[in-house]
């Protein structure tokens, strides 16, 4: 098995989002800067690997592919062993079901909403830039929408898709993560189930890992 490379940069959240995955599966990996802040991920180079011109993308052998979630997925079914946590439960069609469900929801309900808060009000004063204030506002008020919903579901099941943890809840690591450094951290002390899942994530090796690659909550 050769070295699987990631080709980003581990501090931005969808490629994040790869490396607790391949954190969760003790991969050989490497990650290959292709830094957009350089205009680097719309090189010939990249959209070869990546016609989207987004980062990242992931080369494993003869196989380029691209979506951080679809890599995601395929890194946790190609080198899943008995050592490590069961993640998409496909043995187990009302399980597997769940996950896909619930990682629907965080792709399409809460990333894009959360993402924008993190990168506004996190990422962009931590690169210099100004974040878009009345985005954020927006955003905020979406996200309470979205969060009455986890909250309803995480005071039934220890996790999204069951009492089983898997990609459906590793996959909220990178903007929650980032979210948690905003000022508006303190948003989910109303959603006590969501905050204890949360938090309960977050002693995960893998994500712990991940996060030390990610921009510092606090200027050293
Ligand atoms: N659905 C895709 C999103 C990739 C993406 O937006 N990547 C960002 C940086 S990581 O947050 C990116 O490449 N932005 C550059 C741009 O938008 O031009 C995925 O999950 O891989």
């Amino acid at each position: 098995m050769g070295v699987m490379k990631v080709y980003g940069v581990a501090r931005y959240m969808n490629v994040a989002r790869v490396i607790v995955c391949l954190e969760e599966v003790a991969g050989d990996y490497q990650v290959v800067p292709v830094d957009f802040a350089f205009g680097e991920h719309k090189t010939p180079a990249h959209l070869a690997r990546n016609p989207l011109g987004l980062i990242p993308a992931f080369e494993d052998g003869d196989l380029m592919i691209f979506e951080s979630r679809t890599i995601s997925k395929y890194v946790l079914r190609k080198y899943k062993s008995s050592d490590t946590d069961d993640l998409l439960r496909e043995n187990n069609l009302t399980e597997s079901t769940m996950v896909d469900q619930w990682l629907d929801v965080e792709a399409h309900h809460y990333d894009p909403i959360v993402c924008p808060i993190s990168y506004n009000a996190f990422v962009l004063p931590k690169i210099g830039g100004i974040g878009d204030q009345k985005l954020i506002d927006t955003n905020l008020e979406k996200l309470k929408t979205v969060l009455e919903v986890y909250e309803a579901q995480l005071s039934k099941t220890k996790y999204l898709a069951g009492d089983f943890v898997s990609l459906a809840d590793l996959s909220h690591f990178p903007a929650t993560y980032y979210f948690m450094a905003t000022p508006y951290a303190d948003l989910f002390d109303n959603y006590p189930h969501v905050k204890a899942w949360w938090e309960n994530l977050m002693t995960r090796p893998s994500l712990k890992k991940a996060a030390a690659g990610m921009f510092p909550k606090r200027n050293k």
